[in-house]
């Protein structure tokens, strides 16, 4: 009969939120207590893993038991193992509905259990019994719907301290803004071995924003409306999106002027363009050993980060989202919602914490109006037509957003500024990173885009 470990060493792997996959396994631990005894029985588990070159991570896994095989939550089976000389069935928590009320119930009850924290926010109501959906298409964090009212993010990998999406959500509370998804609640874990280092963030209840689209299905569509009318121009047809692009940038000034005032800000000085610069050929040097193809124009993108520390452009530094592009953004009935304050996942949680300009985020959005407008070129490259429409497309609403900004804000965030240029190139750096690791058909987009960046195109 199997031990514990042996279950998440063969179940782990499969998940889409295991960021290991491919690397081999020295050890795995695991750290576990229940965090609920009724039907069925809820336990939480730390699961250690060190790979063969030495680096770990710890991975959270709740898991949902059964005596017997359940065999409507097959696709959720985790494996058995014995206790007392019988056998137990494990499951997916997540994916296990009769397991996901108790996440609200000990939100509301401020509960805590083990190394658990429960931390309702002031006087938010959390929707107390409801079981929870999963969202399809999870990615490197699970997340589970209660009817149309709440959003549960389980935060899979664990770091210690507080993760960004809680610390800005929760300091947004006061601002009543209009373009984020208040805040209802978050869990923290205890770190097991050592008191002193702070707890990691679990999870996360946001209010559930119904009957949305996010930005990336709404724009691509408008993209398919154009290459559909061959001879129309992006103002032209139907599905024009300038208007949508303009106000969501509005809605980028609004949230980025209410991080501003509730959260630290700070006149960049002479070290930090510097150090950005610095920081931005290192990503590139490390990029370059994982897509070789970045090596041809790594002088031209270097020579755009040396142009920061020259120029010098006057910043004020403040907390940004970090990692925003279409797929973070909600259209409502009303208007834009910003999602995902977590900042690029890849990167340690204290530099997603760092404070930075506010042209990074209006770097991640433009670099993905040019996805939505040339992710269908992927499939045909000599489309020459399209080619053309899709830069006028990207053209146009790249404008539109910088547009929307500029009336919300006041400033200009797309004239000519070397520091947007070269945060453009490290996301595309970073993106070229990104695809080949996850989706190597689509390294092509990012990779064309520098191409362009870097020739002033
Ligand atoms: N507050 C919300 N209301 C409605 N849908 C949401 C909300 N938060 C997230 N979602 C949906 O869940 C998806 C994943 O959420 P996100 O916070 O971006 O998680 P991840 O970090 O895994 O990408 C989003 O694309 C969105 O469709
Ligand atoms: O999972 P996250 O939302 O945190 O973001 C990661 O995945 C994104 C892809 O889903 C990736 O975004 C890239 O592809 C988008 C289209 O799918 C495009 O709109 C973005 O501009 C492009 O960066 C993101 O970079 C990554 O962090």
């Amino acid at each position: 009969m199997k031990a514990l470990t042996d279950l998440f060493r063969d179940w782990m792997p499969h998940q889409r939120w295991f960021g290991g996959k491919g690397r081999e396994w020295a050890e795995v631990s695991e750290n576990g207590f229940f965090l609920d005894r009724g039907n069925p029985v809820l336990s939480v588990h730390r699961v250690r893993v060190t790979y063969a070159d030495g680096a770990r991570e710890t991975y959270l896994v709740p898991l949902s038991w059964r005596d017997h095989p359940a065999e409507e939550l097959e696709s959720a089976f985790v494996g058995a193992i014995a206790n007392d000389g019988k056998e137990t069935y494990a499951y997916d928590a997540m994916r296990d509905r009769d397991a996901t009320p108790s996440w609200l119930i000990h939100l509301v009850n401020a509960s805590t259990v083990g190394p658990m924290h429960f931390h309702p926010a002031g006087v938010a109501y959390i929707p107390e019994g409801l079981p929870g959906d999963i969202v399809s298409g999870e990615q490197s964090n699970t997340s589970l719907i209660y009817g149309q009212e709440a959003i549960l993010k389980l935060f899979r990998r664990l770091e210690p301290g507080l993760n960004p999406d809680v610390e800005v959500h929760a300091a947004l509370r006061s601002t009543e803004n209009e373009h984020i998804a208040p805040l209802l609640g978050h869990i923290e874990i205890d770190e097991d071995d050592d008191p002193s280092t702070p707890p990691a963030t679990v999870a996360m209840l946001q209010t559930f924003v119904p009957n949305a689209s996010d930005g990336w299905r709404l724009a691509t569509a408008s993209v398919r409306d154009l290459y559909a009318e061959g001879d129309l121009h992006a103002d032209e047809v139907g599905g024009d999106f300038a208007g949508e692009s303009e106000r969501l940038g509005a809605a980028t000034a609004s949230v980025h002027a209410d991080m501003a005032a509730v959260l630290p800000t700070e006149p960049a000085d002479d070290e930090w363009y510097g150090a950005v610069a610095a920081q931005m050929n290192d990503r590139l040097t490390a990029a370059i050993e994982v897509v070789p193809q970045l090596a041809e124009h790594a002088e031209r993108i270097r020579a755009l980060y040396s142009a920061v520390a020259e120029s010098r452009e006057p910043v004020v530094r403040q907390r940004v989202h970090g990692d925003l592009h279409l797929g973070q953004v909600l259209r409502t009935a009303t208007g834009w919602i910003v999602l995902d304050f977590e900042g690029e996942p890849a990167r340690p949680l204290a530099s997603r914490r760092e404070l930075d300009s506010p042209l990074r985020d209006v770097a991640g959005m433009l670099r993905s109006f040019d996805y939505a407008a040339r992710h269908m070129l992927v499939e045909q490259p000599d489309d020459t037509q399209r080619a053309y429409r899709a830069q006028e497309w990207a053209a146009r609403n790249r404008a539109a957003y910088c547009t929307g900004y500029s009336t919300a804000s006041g400033l200009d965030p797309c004239g000519e500024s070397p520091l947007l240029r070269a945060f453009e190139a490290d996301k595309c750096v970073y993106e070229c990173v990104y695809e080949a690791r996850n989706r190597p058909h689509w390294l092509m987009i990012p990779l064309n885009s520098l191409s362009r960046l870097t020739s002033h195109e």
